[in-house]
């Protein structure tokens, strides 16, 4: 983030010491307009070029007691802001005031009710007793001296503290996250009354800062390419990009023989006639195909994938000769947090559910270097920021289409054959949807393949086909999903029109399974 945001907006600093939820916290203060930075736990006080308003520790995989935890830098207390530790974060500021943090006997992970002991806490102003979200198993052993207990709940004596004398709390729970309840007042009390914070972030600033942040990482001559497929992410990062440095950027469309009906043809046409973003469509669908011939296993597939899409960007930068003679040296993706969430282990509980492409299918060596300007953002505020942008609203709320496409939806072996049997069905399923109204009111929505064979009788013959199994789902942020209600006439009509029109195909099924458990694609 260019150095001069800090000068504009009052920033909140958020430690980071690998929670799940981190992003959460900064995305929380972004809701209500302050400006928060995250920097790994390990940053050194003396090397920060800015003075934070106030500065939050987050919760950790780690426990403090042992020999490879992470710590803070004690400076932290001797710049004389607010300072907030949140689970980890509180057991953090317990460990440095000479307080045993220890292992308790049960692992409180989950719904807790809270019990607001002290109402004058100006951290609790209009909190009272409510829902938070416990994810612990260590706890203190104590209250660390010069602290007094400001909330209590059943299993924890010490839900949160406060200093007697000194803006620094603890709490037990997570505020970040929706489950509790009253936990973004919380956060609000802290960021504006108790660190006095200016709420005056906003999205077109987070234009603004990151248009000046790509000028300065590019230069003034350098060319970059654009990985962009015509979906929500890409598209607003292009536009993005374009606005930062004009036609030095060249959007590259890449055919992976596994994108939908017509879909290169028409992302082709939406984004240069309707965005004036220079697009190239690079064909390399025998590549990945033959590249996914005899591939079954869903990681594989993934990472075959993402390998290619990056020897295809490598060439295609080698292929285009920047005016100045240099080498492209940047690829901008379109890669969200949930991407890189899902994708990254970090050491402990977090795990990795699937390699998303963007992201853990990329070479080791690649040359390459990589421009992420929504990396930290959630979907639903890339949707914000492409209204923001003028970029046209069905655009914005297109369903997502991941990047390894039709492959991941077609569960086997990925065949010219198998993709054609997947397109057609999924394009009707699309299109009927579309008559129906109900696309906006569903959040993705397509068909997969399965590799399974059934009996059927069509025209008085013995038919010994494949299933498609229909999928769609309502969520925000992809994180979590439930699936859609169907009115059964038009579940009915779908699968009657792909039994009917799609060869190979002779059943058709409805997935009723929320994520979690299941996820959104299959595979
Ligand atoms: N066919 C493709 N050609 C070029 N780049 C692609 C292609 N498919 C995916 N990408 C790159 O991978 C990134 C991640 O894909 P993802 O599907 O998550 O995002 P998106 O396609 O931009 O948006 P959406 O989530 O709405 O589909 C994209 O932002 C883009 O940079
Ligand atoms: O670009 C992408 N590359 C991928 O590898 C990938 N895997 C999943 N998805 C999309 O992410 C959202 C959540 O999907 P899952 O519940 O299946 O992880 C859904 O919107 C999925 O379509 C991907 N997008
Ligand atoms: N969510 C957290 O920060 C957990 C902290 C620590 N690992 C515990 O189990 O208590
Ligand atoms: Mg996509």
């Amino acid at each position: 983030m260019a150095e001069e945001i800090k000068e504009v907006f009052d920033t909140i600093l958020v430690l980071d010491f690998g929670s799940q939820y981190s992003h959460l916290i900064t995305r929380r203060l972004r809701e209500f307009n302050v400006y928060a930075e995250m920097l790994p736990c390990t940053q050194k006080i003396k090397e920060l070029t800015w003075k934070p308003k106030g500065i939050i520790l987050s919760g950790s995989p780690y426990s403090v007691f042992a020999d490879d935890a992470p710590h803070v830098d004690l400076a932290v207390f001797d710049l004389n802001v607010p300072i907030l530790g949140i689970c980890y974060g509180m057991q953090e500021i317990a460990h440095i005031n000479n307080t045993k943090v220890i292992r308790g006997d049960k692992r409180e992970y989950g719904p807790a009710l809270l019990q607001v002991e002290d109402k004058s806490c100006p951290l609790f102003k209009d909190v009272d007793h409510s829902k938070v979200w416990m994810s612990h198993h260590d706890k203190l052993s104590a209250l660390p001296q010069g602290f007094k207990v400001v909330a209590t709940s059943d299993n924890s004596p010490f839900a949160a503290m406060a200093h007697e004398t000194k803006p620094i709390y603890g709490l037990q729970f997570h505020p970040e996250v929706t489950h509790s309840v009253k936990g973004k007042e919380l956060l609000r009390n802290f960021a504006l009354d108790i660190c006095q914070a200016n709420p005056n972030w906003s999205m077109e600033n987070f234009i603004d800062t990151e248009i000046s942040r790509i000028k300065k990482l590019v230069g003034p001559t350098a060319e970059v390419i654009g990985a962009v497929s015509g979906g929500v992410d890409s598209t607003v990062a292009a536009k993005l990009m374009a606005r930062a440095i004009g036609d030095r950027f060249h959007a590259i469309l890449v055919d992976n023989g596994v994108l939908r009906l017509n879909e290169a043809k028409m992302v082709k046409k939406n984004l240069t006639e309707g965005l004036g973003i220079n697009l190239t469509v690079v064909d390399a669908s025998e590549e990945f195909l033959s590249k996914l011939k005899g591939v079954t296993e869903p990681e594989k597939k993934r990472k075959v994938i993402g390998n290619t899409f990056i020897h295809v960007f490598e060439r295609v930068a080698n292929e285009i000769k920047p005016k100045d003679g240099d080498e492209i040296e940047f690829l901008l993706q379109g890669t969200l947090y949930p991407d890189v969430i899902e994708s990254i282990s970090f050491k402990g509980p977090s795990q990795t559910i699937k390699t998303h492409h963007n992201v853990g299918g990329l070479l080791e060596n690649m040359k390459l270097k990589l421009i992420e300007p929504l990396r930290e953002l959630f979907k639903d505020e890339v949707r914000a920021l492409g209204e923001l942008l003028g970029i046209p609203h069905d655009l914005v709320w297109r369903h997502p289409f991941p990047g390894p496409g039709l492959a991941i939806r077609i569960l086997g072996e990925v065949t010219p054959s198998q993709v054609e049997i997947a397109r057609k069905a999924d394009h009707i399923y699309i299109e009927e949807i579309k008559k129906a109204g109900l696309y906006s009111q569903i959040s993705q929505a397509f068909a997969a393949l399965l590799p399974v064979k059934s009996v059927g009788v069509m025209g008085d013959e013995r038919v010994y086909a494949q299933v498609i199994a229909l999928r769609a789902i309502e969520t925000t942020d992809f994180m979590t999903a439930d699936w859609f209600i169907f009115d059964a006439r038009f579940l009915k009509r779908v699968a009657s029109r792909i039994v009917n029109e799609v060869d190979g195909i002779s059943r058709v099924v409805y997935d009723i399974t929320s994520k979690p458990p299941a996820t959104v694609e299959w595979e």
